[in-house]
């Protein structure tokens, strides 16, 4: 009998920030950063656990800078879920060449370039080993891809929503703007909405609290961190029930 070390969760919703995929670049898709960060998912498709993906869009579109300059919000929020599209068909193709097989399901009918969410067909898809990237948010305008990520993690049955974003965890502040802001270990759900610490939208929050569906949020930028995650280990902050 081996003694390998076997992950700790078996159904995963993993939360990818479109932010994250730009790199150091000022928008779009870094190429090396996009092949980075599969080859991390890859590595714990590798180990048996079913990986579901929600991608966002904030590295070409966000709906409310639209509406912020006049174009009509909802309008807006549609172009953002479309430039969600283009991230999970880029995410798509990076894992077919690393030799996952990855299946784009969108929330917004668009046919002829990805096929349309249906749960049973991501659960079966799931249950034989191919990621499935779930495109296009909730497909619903004035939502985020935060709250598509617990959407979809509850109705998939996910173990966990992983939030993988460019800072290690949840902190008091946003520590892009406060310096002295400090990391949570554990935070509950009740404590992160009442101190509307931005990290996530209260929507989000709200939903995995009334599902009991845990959060962990980690960086996607320190190597590793994914699959510690995965296999139990301490690794950001964990937002609980
Ligand atoms: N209390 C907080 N703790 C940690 N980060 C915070 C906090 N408040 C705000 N933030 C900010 O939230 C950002 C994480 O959001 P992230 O970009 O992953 O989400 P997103 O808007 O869903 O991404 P995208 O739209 O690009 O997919 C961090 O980069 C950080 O600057
Ligand atoms: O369910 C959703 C999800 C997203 N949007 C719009 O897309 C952009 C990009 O998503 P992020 O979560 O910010 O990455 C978002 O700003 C919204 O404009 C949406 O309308 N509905």
């Amino acid at each position: 009998m081996s003694d390998t070390p076997r992950p700790a969760l078996k159904r995963i919703l993993l939360k990818l920030s479109g932010e994250a995929l730009m790199g150091d670049d000022a928008f779009g898709i870094n190429q090396a950063t996009i092949v980075r960060m599969v080859q991390e998912v890859a590595e714990v498709s590798r180990l048996g656990v079913q990986v579901a993906v929600v991608i966002g869009g904030g590295n070409i579109f966000r709906g409310v800078a639209g509406g912020a300059v006049g174009m009509d919000r909802a309008t807006a929020d549609y172009m953002g879920m479309l430039a969600t599209v283009m991230n999970a068909l880029a995410l798509a193709d990076a894992m077919d060449k690393q030799g996952l097989t990855a299946r784009v399901m969108s929330a917004i009918a668009i046919e002829q370039v990805v096929e349309p969410y249906v749960r049973p067909k991501a659960l079966q898809y799931l249950e034989e080993g191919k990621v499935v990237v779930f495109a296009a948010g909730t497909g619903n305008p004035f939502f985020t891809t935060d709250t598509a990520a617990a959407l979809r993690g509850a109705e998939i049955g996910a173990e966990l929503v992983l939030k993988a974003t460019k800072v290690d965890g949840v902190y008091t502040a946003d520590p892009h703007k406060d310096p002295t802001a400090t990391r949570y270990s554990r935070i509950s759900f009740d404590d992160a909405m009442s101190q509307n610490l931005g990290i996530m939208d209260a929507t989000a929050f709200a939903l995995c609290r009334d599902q009991k569906l845990p959060i962990r949020v980690f960086s996607i930028v320190k190597h590793g961190a994914l699959k510690r995650v995965v296999m139990g280990e301490d690794e950001g902050t964990l937002v609980h029930a």
